[in-house]
């Protein structure tokens, strides 16, 4: 089969691949896909295909929303996202109870804010419902089923070639080819899965959060949530809720907030004290309210870290829990604290103070990690470590010959939303330096 007349066609038709930008800078590129689809040495290559606008890798908030700033700006772009929806994180790998830790104010894209009869916290129904709303108001339709394993740099072509293989087709490989890539894979891409002495041979059933719908069918049993960020906690709330009996794994140190103080959420008042105060200064101020409030954790197994909050956040990354009930949980003996885990043998978990339970159940809330390392060729704009960008927040939005990286700021979708203008801004910039816009 031509491949290259199969996707001509389909570029007739779609969308995405109308040249509002100039065709100048197409004719050699067209050659070398069509070349490469011929020649008989790229036979792994179903189809290779010219974008004219950047490509976008991830259908999440940080994908839509660099698209939908670049066609503001009248630049059609391409979202490769490997699910069949967007915003996959949230639509299928959240638990059912999920809202918004984060006032909506915090959480709203660019250019579209959220309903006005939206509550400050937004369910997960109603923060996808609006998302869906926002990538129809831009036209913007991602290519599903696509998951990107490898983008590199051509020097030859001063181009960006992307492979990406469409889902339950491994061998099937398409390749895109463009000016500009912008990673939105997000840093929840990939689950850790913990290396605990036992654990695949545990005798009952193990759970990663991102599988954790909702509490119901562990009621009444012994459940081991292993993991004290924002994830582990709310799950041990939903299954005192649903009657199973939860027990955390603390194994270092938490800080732990209400999600709301003095009258106003707690995020929204940090913002509003930075302004006035240095980050450890407001840190205090958020410990001295939180400890009247909370008590010492520490009494309870949740020894607070000698850095604060919001410094230790801006340093390591590290979210603090915005606590929505699960404090009183622990204090009231519902949910029992348990230190790190030494071994586990059948259903028997030994921890390392020594005592030893035995548990139905494991819910492994040990977060998650990018991806990028895995599949983009760079060394520059990325860490090899961890896979974000190595320039702190705000710097961490651009790399060298095209590159972009947005959402991976570990600042939620309020970096989100600072680095996806700021990619626009900069392609629109070249854009119409070059007259194309
Ligand atoms: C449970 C939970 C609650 C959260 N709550 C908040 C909150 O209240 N406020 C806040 O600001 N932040 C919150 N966050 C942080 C979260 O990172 C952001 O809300 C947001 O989802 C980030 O958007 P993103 O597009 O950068 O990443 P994601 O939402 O993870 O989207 C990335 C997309 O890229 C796709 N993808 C990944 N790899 C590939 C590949 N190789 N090829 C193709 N596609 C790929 C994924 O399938 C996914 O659809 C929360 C996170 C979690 C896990
Ligand atoms: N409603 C909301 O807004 C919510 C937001 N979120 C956000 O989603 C993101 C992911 O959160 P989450 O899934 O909680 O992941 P996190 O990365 O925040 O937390 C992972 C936890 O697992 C612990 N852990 C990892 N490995 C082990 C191990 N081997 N043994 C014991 N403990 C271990 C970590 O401990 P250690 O610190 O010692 O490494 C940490 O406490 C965060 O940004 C969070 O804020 C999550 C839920 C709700
Ligand atoms: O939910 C997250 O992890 C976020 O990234 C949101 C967020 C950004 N900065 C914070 C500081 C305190 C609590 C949550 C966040």
């Amino acid at each position: 089969m031509d491949h290259w007349s199969e996707s001509e066609g389909k570029r007739v038709h779609d969308p995405i691949f109308q040249p509002r930008i100039s065709q100048n800078c197409r004719q050699p590129v067209e050659e070398f896909c069509r070349e490469r689809s011929k020649g008989a040495a790229v036979t792994r290559f179903e189809r290779c295909t010219w974008v004219p606008g950047p490509i976008i890798v991830g259908a999440g908030p940080s994908g839509l929303a660099v698209a939908a700033c670049l066609k503001e700006k009248g630049v059609d772009s391409l979202i490769l996202e490997r699910s069949n929806c967007i915003a996959s994180l949230w639509q299928l790998k959240t638990y059912d109870r999920l809202s918004l830790h984060l006032p909506r104010q915090f959480c709203e894209l660019p250019l579209m804010p959220f309903p006005a009869d939206y509550p400050i916290y937004p369910s997960k129904e109603k923060f996808v419902a609006y998302l869906e709303k926002y990538a129809a108001r831009f036209g913007i339709c991602p290519s599903y089923n696509h998951a990107v394993v490898c983008a590199e740099y051509d020097e030859k072509l001063l181009l960006w070639r992307v492979r990406s293989q469409l889902t339950g087709k491994m061998e099937e490989e398409v390749e895109h080819i463009s000016r500009w890539l912008v990673v939105a894979t997000g840093e929840n891409a990939e689950v850790v899965q913990p290396e605990i002495d036992g654990l695949k041979e545990f005798k009952g059933t193990v759970v990663h959060t991102s599988a954790y719908k909702t509490g119901r069918a562990f009621a009444g049993k012994r459940v081991l949530v292993v993991g004290c960020g924002n994830s582990g906690m709310e799950v041990c709330l939903d299954l005192c809720d649903h009657n199973a009996q939860p027990h955390i794994v603390v194994r270092d140190t938490v800080h732990i907030l209400p999600r709301e103080m003095l009258g106003q959420s707690t995020f929204g008042l940090s913002m509003w004290l930075l302004k006035w105060f240095p980050v450890h200064v407001v840190d205090r101020i958020l410990l001295l309210v939180a400890r009247t409030m909370l008590g010492d954790t520490a009494r309870l197994g949740l020894k607070r870290p000698t850095v604060g909050p919001l410094e230790l956040k801006s340093l390591s990354g590290k979210t603090p829990v915005l606590d929505v009930g699960t404090f009183a949980k622990i204090r009231s003996g519902d949910i029992k604290v348990y230190p790190g885990i030494k071994k586990i043998s059948g259903q028997q978990v030994e921890f390392l103070d020594t005592r030893s339970e035995d548990f139905d159940a494991i819910v492994l809330a040990t977060g998650y990690k990018s991806n990028v390392p895995f599949w983009l060729k760079d060394r520059e704009l990325f860490s090899d470590k961890d896979g974000l960008p190595r320039k702190a927040f705000p710097n961490g939005w651009k790399g060298e010959g095209g590159l972009y990286s947005v959402g991976l700021t570990r600042r939620g979708l309020m970096g989100t939303s600072v680095d996806a203008r700021r990619i626009a801004h900069d392609i629109e910039q070249q854009l119409s330096a070059e007259g194309k816009l």
